[in-house]
Order: structure tokens, then sequence, then C-alpha cells
């Protein structure tokens, strides 16, 4: 289970975002909002990106106490993600089985279902907006994740890396994974069924 507690996030420019208390059990679950609502503000804060006031428990595991032992079990991919320009995917995906473990053939089974082939071991620089969104996806999915959070997953990407996006979804969450998905565009919802739907508004959450 997912509990956010006494969840504040302030920035200089005004913009607040505050969950007194939020639990969410094992499942898809979608966040939606506008522009600028704070969906990856919020991400950010679970995947351990941004700091913020209060606490965040992932299965009894505190992101305040135990930082190690829930980041080992929650991923993250970032709706435009930014790695340096100099490593290839293949480096990075190196240093995130160190961190996060995994195997090869796990590696290989990612690479070959976003059809990212040989192109890994070129540098970042020289990759598609889609290409580098697909790297941030492939890394999302590596070690043994038990919630993954996914910013606008479905955008950038084309058709068939949707379907296999969805897919991997799917059978991730057979095998007990836990999502948590943003999207802004309703296209996008009818990809997956989502065992609750949340919107982010006015600086609060609620239940859709
Ligand atoms: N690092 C930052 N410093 C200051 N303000 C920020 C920062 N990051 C985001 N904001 C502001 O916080 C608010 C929420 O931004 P956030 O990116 O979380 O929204 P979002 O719902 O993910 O938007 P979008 O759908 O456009 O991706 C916005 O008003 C944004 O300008």
């Amino acid at each position: 289970m997912l509990e956010i507690s006494q969840f504040k996030k302030n920035y200089s420019t005004g913009f607040k975002l505050q969950i007194e208390d939020l639990k969410l059990d094992e499942g898809i679950h979608l966040i939606k909002g506008e522009n600028g609502s704070g969906k990856s503000t919020l991400l950010k804060a679970i995947a351990g990106i941004h700091d913020f006031e209060g606490d965040i428990n992932w299965n009894e595991i505190s992101i305040k106490s135990s930082p190690i032992a829930f980041r080992k079990k929650v991923n993250y991919s970032d709706a435009e993600p930014h790695f340096p320009n100099f490593l290839s995917l293949d480096e990075l995906i190196r240093f995130t089985l160190k961190t996060k473990g995994g195997s090869k053939t796990q590696v290989e089974s990612l690479k070959r279902e976003f059809r990212i082939g040989d192109f890994s071991k070129n540098p970042i620089s020289s990759y598609s907006s889609g290409m580098l969104k697909k790297a941030g996806l492939i890394l999302a999915f590596l070690g043994d994740p038990s919630l993954i959070i996914l910013d606008e997953p479905f955008t950038t990407i084309d058709l068939e890396a949707q379907n296999h996006l969805r897919n991997l979804i799917l059978s991730s969450r057979k095998s007990g994974v836990t999502f948590l998905i943003t999207g802004h565009l309703a296209n996008f919802e009818s990809l997956l069924e989502y065992d609750s739907i949340l919107e982010i508004f006015d600086g609060k959450i609620t239940l859709a």
C-alpha cells in the first residue's frame, strides 16, 4: 500500500500541493490534472527526486527513514527524461543494474520490446525524443520494483511502442507490480483499466 501523510510541497512561485492523508492499494492508478496542476511534482516526490514535508510509505517502508530500501522498490520514468548527453543507454542500464539489480535477460527483453536494438550503444545526444522516452521507460522497468511511477508514459512514443508498453504494464501487474500513471490526454485513458482515478486540482488531490 502507498501511504502519503501530511504531505506539503511549496514552490517559490506560489504553487502549493497538500495531501493530508492518501492511501492507495495495489493496482493501476491514474492521476489526472490540467497542465501545471502538480502531477509531476507529486510523482517526483514519491520517486525521491523532490524533497517535501510529511512522509510517503510504500509497503510500510518510509522514504524519509529508509530511503535506500524505498528506492530499491520504487522506479520512475520522467515525462521528458533528461540524461547526461555523453552517456549511452547501455551505460545508463549498467549503472541502473548496479543500483536496482536486474538481469541481462530482462535488459534484452526490454530492448527487444521497445525496438531499441543496437542503438543503445550510441550517446544520448543522438536520440530522438521518442527514443529518449523509450530509454526512460526501459530503465523504469529494470530490477525488481513493486511500484513503478510513469509520468505521461504514452506521450511521444509511437503506436507500436504504446501497445508494447500497455502489455508490459498488464504483465507486470499480474506479477504484483503497482503502477502510478499520469495523463492529461483523455485518449490515453482508455488504454488501460484503472483501479482508481485521482484528480489534482487547486493544490489538492481527490478521487475522480
Ligand atoms: N522546480 C520548480 N520550481 C518552481 N516551480 C515549479 C517547479 N516545478 C514545477 N513548478 C510549478 O509547479 C506547478 C506544478 O507543476 P507540475 O510540473 O508538477 O505540473 P503537471 O501537472 O505535471 O503539469 P504538466 O501536465 O504540464 O506536465 C506549476 O505551476 C509549475 O510551474
